[in-house]
């Protein structure tokens, strides 16, 4: 048998990565790969086999405990996703970004399959970063203007730095002066019987940068509903949020007034029709939707912080308009106009290019450095560019996961 050709593709953000799959798929794009079975390894993958769970309860890629996508982890579902894809035995495997929401044993588990897949089956690697390349014998190539060309390597342009400005001041007190702003004590969470954190004993202090890693599956989600205070597993737990015992009669307002949030979900999910404007200004507001007439002051500091992000002329033009990492960065500006005692950044970076990673790395490192707000930013992967003060792992145990500051 003829070994198969594969290809790694980079795919700037902005340049049409769905249009790129939809065109391989249908065969106008590399159409060698014609006539043979295809399978798509992708987040939108996943996406539509969730909706088969809703709509129709049709559970067609499951984990070995039988277990539903939708309340897996979002590694477990890649995981469980390919696992299904290779029981179809395909000809051809397209990946979008293979190794984004893996951790560390999941990445190279997954590197060491496809390795073995690509003895007899065609791989089109397609991803955002370089670093994402995988070691096959394949062509290199980039997607630009709606066509595939070589891949010229890297550039050498000097690192640019995008923001100039300081900060944009608060506009009012922070709603606590609680210190630590965080406070568990051996809090354990278990669903089904399932002991996920076991004991876990942590402290935010105001102003701190923490980074929150861990194995797929791990807890780290759990951990963050058991913060912002959305977990009802958190009642009757020693669990103090911004100065208040959970379950002493505090209102979700009371914990969400202290906290700016994003993940990157949201760049897909919210706010299709705003401008950019109201996207920041709606950050002063914490209940989404319910639209407030903003002060003068308020409108002062938006105004600056996009000057600092260098959208203020486009201010009137709608948020969806904006290429995907500049509608990140917005959307983390928005999580940061009220200054709130805690920011958490959710996988900041995943699916960004190299370029808008270096966009969002700087804006979160300057917000550490010239505010008082205290970061909490979860990933899989280390990134280079953002240095946390201090680290919180979970690591997996039979009991349920144990929390390790290093
Ligand atoms: N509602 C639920 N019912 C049953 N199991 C759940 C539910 N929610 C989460 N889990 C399980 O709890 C464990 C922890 O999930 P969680 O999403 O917190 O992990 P994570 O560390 O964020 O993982 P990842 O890195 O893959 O995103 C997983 O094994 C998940 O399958």
């Amino acid at each position: 048998m003829n070994q198969p050709t594969h290809w790694n593709i980079l795919v700037p953000n902005g340049a049409g990565k769905e249009q790129l799959i939809k065109d391989i798929l249908n065969n106008k794009l590399l159409p060698e790969l014609a006539g043979q079975k295809t399978e798509l390894y992708a987040a939108s993958a996943i996406a539509r086999y969730i909706r088969e769970e809703e709509l129709h309860d049709l559970y067609v890629v499951t984990n070995e405990r039988g277990q539903p996508l939708k309340s897996m982890s979002s590694g477990e579902r890649k995981k469980a996703l390919l696992r299904h894809i290779l029981q179809q035995k395909p000809d051809v495997l397209i990946l979008d970004n293979p190794l984004d929401s893996l951790d560390v044993a999941g990445r190279t588990a997954l590197i060491e399959q496809i390795s073995q897949l690509a003895t007899d089956t065609a791989i089109v690697n397609i991803v955002s970063r370089k670093r994402d390349f995988l070691a096959l014998d394949s062509s290199h190539l980039i997607y630009q203007n709606k066509t595939l060309k070589a891949y010229p390597g890297e550039s050498n342009e000097p690192t640019k730095r995008w923001f100039a400005q300081d900060l944009p001041a608060p506009i009012s007190e922070p709603p606590t002066s609680a210190n630590p702003l965080i406070d568990l004590r051996q809090v354990s969470v278990s669903y089904s019987e399932r002991p996920i954190l076991q004991d876990i004993t942590w402290q935010i202090a105001p102003g701190a940068f923490w980074q929150l890693k861990g194995p797929n599956g791990a807890g780290k989600t759990t951990l963050l509903t058991m913060i912002t205070g959305d977990n009802h597993k958190g009642y009757g737990q020693d669990l103090t949020l911004f100065g208040y015992k959970k379950g002493s009669g505090e209102s979700v307002w009371d914990i969400k007034k202290n906290i700016g949030y994003y993940t990157s979900t949201m760049t897909h999910d919210f706010w299709r029709h705003q401008s950019i404007e109201y996207m920041v200004i709606s950050g002063y507001f914490d209940s989404v939707g319910l639209y407030q007439r903003p002060s003068e002051l308020q409108l002062r500091r938006t105004k600056e912080w996009l000057e600092l992000i260098g959208l203020e002329k486009q201010r009137e033009k709608p948020f969806v308009s904006l290429p995907v990492g500049w509608r990140r960065l917005v959307l983390i500006v928005r999580a940061m106009v009220k200054h709130p005692p805690l920011l958490i950044l959710d996988e900041p970076t995943s699916d960004l290019d190299d370029e808008n990673t270096a966009l969002i790395t700087e804006l979160i490192n300057k917000i550490a450095n010239e505010s008082n707000t205290a970061i909490l930013y979860v990933s899989h992967q280390d990134e280079p560019g953002l240095q946390p003060e201090h680290v919180f792992e979970l690591i997996p145990t039979p009991e349920g996961s144990a929390g390790k500051i290093l």
